[in-house]
């Protein structure tokens, strides 16, 4: 049972990923969320752990768009994990002395006012994740930079590390939802009464009104969205689909019948998956938009249609 995730080692996905898998050791570090998703979609691994969601930063791009197409992947589990940067070097100097610097684009999004204060003359290079430019600096060959920003984890694994600076992200609170993805004929995870699904919905038809009419099937059956972006197709200027995340289960009937309008309207939905909240908070659902309320009224449609003369 291979699990793929953005590594290498040190990274807060591998941070996520024990959350899942706290003992295993079968985890297949990849350079990239595309290619710990690929590994999932050529049969290298079973399942992959990846960020989505950055408290901060929004949406994590790569993520959103390596699941709106291709083969279908489905997600079974989301984690938290609380985001925590240091600055780390080879040797202790002073932050006055650091000519360049190297963390994820993600990480460097969360700490860029403390940069701006702190390490002002410093140039940003970018690194595939926090812990590879980390480790970068202890490679073989010299990195063009002379510091990182990474997790504390990272110095402690490795104590040729120095911490310069602790604690230096803009928001404390940040935080990063990551999910565990599994491929298209994964089992539906469980109803819990917390619940998210989510979404990819290509813009059927460019015209006034098509956004609302989306939003209009989640409206109408009482179903809260926790996210929306667009992201661009590639294909060409102006194409977009948007990437969402509902309150509920595909087993609510208020989802379910959200789901089929959508479908009617976008026939090139594609169902993410239906998984548990990690912070457990249930959705606030009106009386009329309960399991109950639909099937009591699907039940008197099918009963009125059943008198046939
Ligand atoms: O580089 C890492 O350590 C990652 O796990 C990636 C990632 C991200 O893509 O947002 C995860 C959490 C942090 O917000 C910064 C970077």
């Amino acid at each position: 049972m291979t699990i793929a995730y953005l590594g290498p080692a040190g990274t807060f996905t591998e941070a996520a990923l024990r959350q899942v898998d706290p003992d295993g050791n079968d985890h297949l570090p990849a350079s990239s969320v595309p290619a710990a998703l690929a590994a999932v979609r050529e049969g290298r691994a079973s399942s992959a752990v990846v960020p989505i969601e950055n408290s901060v930063e929004g949406g994590v791009s790569a993520t959103l768009d390596a699941v709106a197409t291709g083969p279908e992947l489905r997600i079974l589990a989301e984690m938290l994990v609380p985001i925590r940067f240091d600055l780390v070097a080879l040797e202790d100097k002073p932050l006055t002395a650091i000519r360049a610097v190297s963390t994820h684009s993600h990480a460097w999004a969360q700490v860029r006012q403390w940069a701006e204060a702190s390490i002002p003359q410093a140039e940003y290079i970018p690194a595939s994740s926090t812990a590879a430019g980390a480790l970068g600096l202890l490679g073989a060959t010299a990195a063009p930079y002379d510091a990182a920003i990474c997790a504390p984890n990272v110095s402690e694994a490795h104590p040729e590390l120095v911490v310069l600076a602790e604690n230096i992200g803009d928001n404390p609170e940040a935080v990063t939802r990551f999910v565990h993805l599994g491929g298209p004929d994964s089992a539906l995870p469980g109803r819990t009464d917390a619940d998210r699904t989510t979404l990819v919905i290509p813009l059927w038809e460019d015209r006034a009104g098509a956004l609302m009419e989306i939003l209009e099937q989640f409206a109408t059956r009482g179903v809260n969205l926790s996210r929306i972006e667009s992201r661009p197709t590639g294909n060409y200027l102006g194409d977009y689909f948007f990437s969402v995340d509902i309150d509920g289960h595909i087993e609510d009937e208020r989802v379910a019948e959200a789901l089929v309008g959508l479908r009617r309207i976008c026939p090139t939905t594609r169902f993410l998956g239906s998984y548990a909240r990690a912070d457990h908070k249930p959705a606030t659902v009106a009386s009329h938009h309960t399991d109950g309320a639909f099937t009591q009224a699907r039940d008197w449609v099918a009963g009125l249609r059943a008198q046939k003369s």
